[in-house]
C-alpha cells in the first residue's frame, strides 16, 4: 500500500503545483474584483457591438485561458511522455472543458456574473453573440459547479482527470493514457476520501457529462456563426482557437 500512496501523494502535489502555477488568476484576485460589475452603459456598449466583434473578443479571451491550460497539461508528470499526437488529441478534446471548470473560480454565484475583460457581467453582456442558449448553459454550469465549493486542490485534480480522458477519439496509445488517467483518478479519490468529500464523486461525474454537451454546443454555435462567414474564421480568430475548434 505504502508505495502506491506515496506515488499518489507525489502526483497530487505535482498536479496542485501545476495548477497553482498556471491558473492565470488567483482566486483571491478574482474574489477581490467581484464588486467591479459592468454599469448599464457598459452593458449597452457590449450589446451594441457586432456579432463578429463579440465572437472575436470571446475567442481571444478564451484562447488566453487555453494557453494556460496547455501549460498546465505540460507540467503534469507523464503528459509529455505521451506521443505528440496524443498530447494534441487530449488538448483538442479537453482544453475548453478545463477552461469551463476553471471558469467557476471567476463566477459570482450571488449575482450570477462572470469575469470578462476586467469586470463582472451577467448573461446580458454576451447578448450580441447571438447564442443565448450557449451562454445560459455556461452560466448554469458555473452556478452548479460553484455550489460544490471545490477547493483549489479539488479544481486542480478534477481538471487533470478531465484532461487525461482515455476515451478521446483518435488516441494512438489509449492504454498509456488510461494508465495515467487512473493514477490521477486514484490520487483524486484519495484526496477526497481524506477530506470526507467522496460524496463529491457522483456529482462530478454528472459535471463531466455536462461539460461534454457544453463543448458540443460551443462547436455547434461556432459552426453556425462561421457558415455564414466562411472566409472570416482565418482573419477573426486566434490561430489556436481556429485550430482547436474549426
Ligand atoms: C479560466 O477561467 C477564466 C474565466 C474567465 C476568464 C478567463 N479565464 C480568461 C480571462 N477572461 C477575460 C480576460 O475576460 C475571462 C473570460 O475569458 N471570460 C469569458 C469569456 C467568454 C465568455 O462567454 C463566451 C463564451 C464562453 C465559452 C465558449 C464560447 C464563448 O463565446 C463565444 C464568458 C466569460
Amino acid at each position: 500500500v505504502l508505495p502506491s500512496l506515496l506515488s499518489s501523494d507525489c502526483l497530487t502535489a505535482n498536479i496542485v503545483k501545476s495548477h497553482r502555477e498556471t491558473c492565470q488568476y488567483r482566486v483571491e484576485e478574482l474574489q477581490a474584483l467581484r464588486w467591479k460589475v459592468f454599469s448599464r452603459e457598459e452593458v449597452l456598449a457590449y450589446q451594441s457591438k457586432s456579432v463578429e466583434e463579440m465572437w472575436q473578443r470571446c475567442a481571444y479571451r478564451l484562447t488566453d485561458s487555453i494557453q494556460y491550460v496547455v501549460e498546465f497539461a505540460k507540467r503534469i508528470d507523464g503528459f509529455l511522455e505521451l506521443s505528440q499526437n496524443d498530447q494534441i488529441v487530449l488538448l483538442k478534446g479537453g482544453s475548453l472543458e478545463v477552461v469551463l471548470v476553471r471558469m467557476c473560480r471567476s463566477f459570482n454565484p450571488d449575482n450570477g456574473t462572470v469575469f470578462f475583460e476586467g469586470k463582472y457581467g451577467g448573461t446580458e453582456v454576451f447578448k450580441s453573440l447571438g447564442c443565448n442558449d450557449l451562454i445560459a448553459s455556461i452560466f448554469e454550469f458555473s452556478q452548479s459547479l460553484c455550489a460544490l465549493h471545490l477547493s483549489e486542490q479539488e479544481v486542480a485534480l478534477f481538471t487533470a482527470v478531465v484532461l487525461l480522458n482515455p476515451e478521446r477519439a483518435w488516441l494512438q496509445d489509449k492504454e498509456k493514457v488510461a494508465r495515467l488517467h487512473s493514477h490521477v483518478d486514484v490520487a483524486f479519490k484519495n484526496t477526497l476520501q481524506r477530506s470526507h468529500r467522496d460524496t463529491m464523486l457522483s456529482k462530478l461525474s454528472q459535471k463531466t457529462l455536462q461539460l461534454k454537451s457544453l463543448c458540443l454546443l460551443h462547436i455547434d454555435r461556432l459552426r453556425s456563426f462561421l457558415e455564414l462567414r466562411p472566409l472570416l474564421a482565418h482573419s477573426l480568430f486566434p490561430p489556436l482557437y481556429h485550430e482547436l475548434f474549426t
